[in-house]
């Protein structure tokens, strides 16, 4: 079944301990966080001292989609901060192969990010490695936008890839996914959705019924 992951950029950040309250009391099981750093991406979200905040007031699974220039950098502190998977973008260091080792060396899972024109060559060589791998349905930055579907032909050929070579990693897709999109997403094999607009937008509770709605529909 796939599990719907809320994305906190869309959160009312004037509630959001309550908010994310919320979500856990319904049944979430991973929080989607948005780390942006205004060079790999045009916006600035937040960093670690928010996620340090909001760790001390939940059990969540922290998925940190780290869109910021050489991720590398962060590793130490995000480890620190309590996130429990460090997702970096394929497009931003050259030392991925590193990277990965040194967020497992920090007892975190590693995802690797991959943009809409990024093609899945580009992480071909990690797949074995990766424990998720997130294929963006959107461009990164901003939240509210709307998905491409051509991106969702990636997570059918990952979804394959992994059946053929009996590899671990989940896929996850970020991006524009809402109660009208998600049933063409739900057809791809993909594991868990990031939803932030869908989510936050108006009435908590009744957005989760809606989109869970779809995935038990399309199942
Ligand atoms: O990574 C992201 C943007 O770069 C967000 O996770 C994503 O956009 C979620 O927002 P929405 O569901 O509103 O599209
Ligand atoms: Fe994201």
């Amino acid at each position: 079944m796939i599990q719907i992951a809320p994305s906190i950029l869309s959160a009312d950040f004037n509630h959001l301990g309550r908010q994310i309250s919320q979500v856990e009391a319904l049944d979430v099981k991973i929080l989607h966080i948005d780390v942006m750093d205004g060079m790999f991406v045009p916006s600035i979200s937040f960093g670690m001292p928010v996620i340090a905040s909001i760790r001390k007031n939940t059990k969540l699974f922290f998925d940190v989609h780290m869109m910021v220039q050489d991720p590398q950098r962060y590793v130490e502190a995000l480890a620190k901060s309590g996130a429990d998977m460090m997702t970096i973008h394929a497009e931003a260091c050259h030392c991925i192969a590193d990277t990965i080792q040194k967020i497992h060396d920090h007892n975190m899972k590693c995802g690797i990010a991959i943009n809409p024109d990024t093609p899945i060559s580009a992480v071909e060589s990690y797949l074995q490695d990766a424990d998720m791998i997130l294929v963006m349905s959107v461009q990164p930055g901003f939240g509210g936008q709307k998905l491409i579907p051509e991106t969702l032909d990636k997570i059918t050929a990952l979804h394959r890839l992994r059946q053929e070579n009996g590899w671990k990693y989940l896929i996850e897709v970020d991006g524009g996914v809402n109660a009208d999109t998600l049933e063409s997403v739900a057809r791809t094999g993909v594991d868990i959705a990031v939803a932030g607009t869908a989510v936050f937008g108006g009435d908590i509770e009744s957005n989760l019924k809606k989109l869970r709605g779809v995935i038990a529909d399309a199942s």
